[in-house]
């Protein structure tokens, strides 16, 4: 079934007023969105294409771009969902024949339909990484290589040794593996590598760490100078790699007002490192993969690293996971695989793992045999139900409690100490509903009013969501916090190794988060972690959610939700239509 909104009356803003033909028939199915059908309206008009086929098959170009995919497969979009009044006519040799293919403004590539853009973005990704691919191979001193590498990753460290000497030695690297499997230990000392190598040859490594958000740009260069003081880290490593600063991609690549897609660097002002790091890439989406492809320099190092089973991007794309699969095949070495988890709990890597692998009746049998670490809560059952909110009460008093007193650290770290994470923002099983839930728990225990239900909306223990960049005042979409007593009541926004302070009236982009989206809680990890699944009917009910949710947890988690709603989700994927990956084989 295609995914279908549901109009909640005539006005709503997603109906098109004045659509006609199958567009409004579309329309009104909740397929189409007014914007999908008022772009391929006028898309057709300017082209001169009277065809309501072809005016269909591009506003669900326009749709799939919004749903993150690349292009659209029509011939499987009428498979998936036969009962809908697809046209006769709606193929793709009809729209290939088209003035909008013919000015290309939509292009057919194999059994794909693209808008112009995405065609071209896939092509130039594709095209950048087998001419990296096919160029001469870094020149490395082998020996002095292999020595470094025995030194910087011991027995024990074989699986990121083997990843660090293969990036070492070529152009392009994807480093993948899950949380806590060693990718930026990998990464630590593959940078000790080439800075060593480097200074042999008189020259100062130049290293550029980045990733998709500034919180987990700040993360990067957190683990990398956290792993850089481990032993087998000498002073000279340290000193040849001191003073790194990780950026936001867009920081990188030099962010141009009134341009959402153009930057500073490009093909003709290439960025100047000699190796790029790009953390958290399940999170990058085609389009700013493309710009950073035709910015790093031809010669420099290139690591994507990151978790390929994760959610992807916001905007459309799944260039990590295509990138596996692609590459794989056509630059064998080039993807580096970590497998072994060196953080969790046993149970919950386990569990990750047949959640990868697809394996519902493992994901079952590992939840059904209860535990410490693991469990699954039924939300029908009044003893869980019961269960579950004195847990989020207590600790909800605890933040409390430790923010009454004034003591930062310790409310910041009973903030750390568990997330609750919903896949929905609204409806009984979103987020705001679990703020309010959380906060109406709190002010029983406390015997008065709290939160936006009673007693304001700031309280001593609220904790902190930033949820956009704020260069001024040194704060992070994501950055989370949590509010404290004193003389006066104050926000405490928690930084990489420090904290800053703030009044709360000066933070505009805040949300209460006793419970967050799963999407924004990608790049993090807290030792509890408890995930409330949506009902089986729900569409973010998929698979990379729940693996995303699963491996946020360090030692606890636990699921509320149905086992139903469990094997829907294992066995649904958030697949995104995309061509990167054939391309590779073409
Ligand atoms: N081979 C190993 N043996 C033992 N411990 C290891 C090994 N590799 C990494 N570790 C430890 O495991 C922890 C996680 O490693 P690291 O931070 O490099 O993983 P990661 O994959 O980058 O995690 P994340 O994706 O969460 O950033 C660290 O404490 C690190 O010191």
């Amino acid at each position: 079934m295609i995914e279908r909104f549901e109009a909640l009356d005539a006005h709503d803003p997603r109906l098109a007023a004045g659509a006609t033909g199958v567009l409004a028939q579309f329309n009104t199915a909740g397929v189409l969105t007014a914007a999908d059908v008022h772009v391929a309206a006028r898309t057709c008009a300017l082209a001169g294409e009277s065809d309501d086929a072809v005016a269909l098959a591009v506003a669900l170009a326009v749709r799939a771009v919004r749903h993150g995919s690349v292009c659209v497969d029509l011939a499987e979009l009428v498979a998936d969902d036969p009962d809908l009044p697809w046209p006769a006519g709606l193929d793709l040799d009809r729209v290939a024949a088209s003035p909008l293919a013919a000015a290309s403004v939509v292009r057919v590539e194999g059994h794909l339909l693209y808008l112009d853009r995405y065609w071209r973005e896939e092509g130039q990704v594709r095209d950048d990484l087998v001419a990296r691919a096919a160029a001469a191979p870094p020149v490395v001193d082998a020996a002095a290589l292999e020595a470094g590498a025995a030194r910087l990753f011991p027995a024990g460290f074989e699986e990121q040794r083997a990843a660090a000497v293969a990036a070492a030695g070529q152009a392009t690297t994807v480093l993948t593996g899950g949380p806590g499997t060693g990718k930026t230990t990998a990464v630590a000392g593959l940078l000790a590598l080439l800075a060593a190598d480097a200074e042999r040859d008189g020259r100062r490594l130049r290293v550029a760490l980045t990733a998709p958000t500034g919180k987990a740009a700040a993360r990067l260069q957190q683990s990398v100078e956290e792993a850089q003081r481990a032993d087998r880290f000498t002073d000279a490593d340290r000193a040849a790699l001191a003073g790194l600063t990780a950026s936001t991609l867009h920081r990188l690549l030099g962010w141009v007002p009134d341009s959402r897609t153009r930057f500073k660097h490009h093909r003709g002002n290439r960025l100047p490192h000699d190796v790029v790091v790009v953390d958290e890439t399940s999170m990058v989406s085609l389009t700013m993969m493309a710009r950073l492809l035709e910015a790093v320099r031809p010669d420099a190092r290139l690591v994507l690293v990151g978790d390929p089973d994760q959610l992807a991007s916001v905007e459309a794309g799944a260039v990590l996971a295509d990138l596996v699969a692609g590459l794989a095949d056509h630059a064998p070495g080039a993807v580096q695989a970590l497998r072994t988890g060196h953080r969790f709990g046993a149970r919950i890597g386990a569990l990750a793992t047949a959640l990868r692998d697809g394996d519902a009746d493992t994901v079952l049998d590992l939840l059904a045999a209860g535990g410490d670490d693991v469990r699954l809560l039924d939300p029908d059952d009044a003893g869980d139900a019961a269960l579950l909110r004195a847990e989020l009460r207590d600790h909800a008093l605890a933040i409390h409690s430790a923010a009454s007193r004034g003591e930062v650290e310790a409310a910041l770290a009973a903030v750390d100490r568990h997330r609750l994470l919903c896949a929905h923002r609204d409806g009984p099983y979103g987020v705001t509903h679990w703020n309010l839930e959380v906060e109406r728990l709190l002010a029983d225990a406390l015997g008065r009013g709290i939160g936006r239900a009673g007693g304001g909306e700031w309280y001593a223990g609220r904790p902190l969501l930033v949820t956009a960049n704020d260069y001024g005042l040194g704060l992070f979409n994501g950055d989370t916090g949590v509010t404290v007593a004193g003389d006066q009541l104050s926000a405490v926004i928690a930084g990489v190794g420090s904290h800053s302070r703030f009044a709360p009236s000066r933070l505009s982009d805040v949300e209460t988060m006793h419970a967050m989206t799963v999407h924004k809680s990608q790049g993090s990890q807290a030792d509890e972690v408890t995930v409330v699944l949506p009902p089986e009917d729900s569409p973010l009910l998929t698979r990379e959610l729940l693996y995303t949710a699963v491996t946020r947890a360090q030692s606890r988690l636990t699921i509320l939700g149905r086992p139903d709603a469990v094997r829907v989700a294992v066995e649904r994927r958030a697949l995104r239509a995309s061509g990167l990956r054939a391309r590779f084989s073409g």
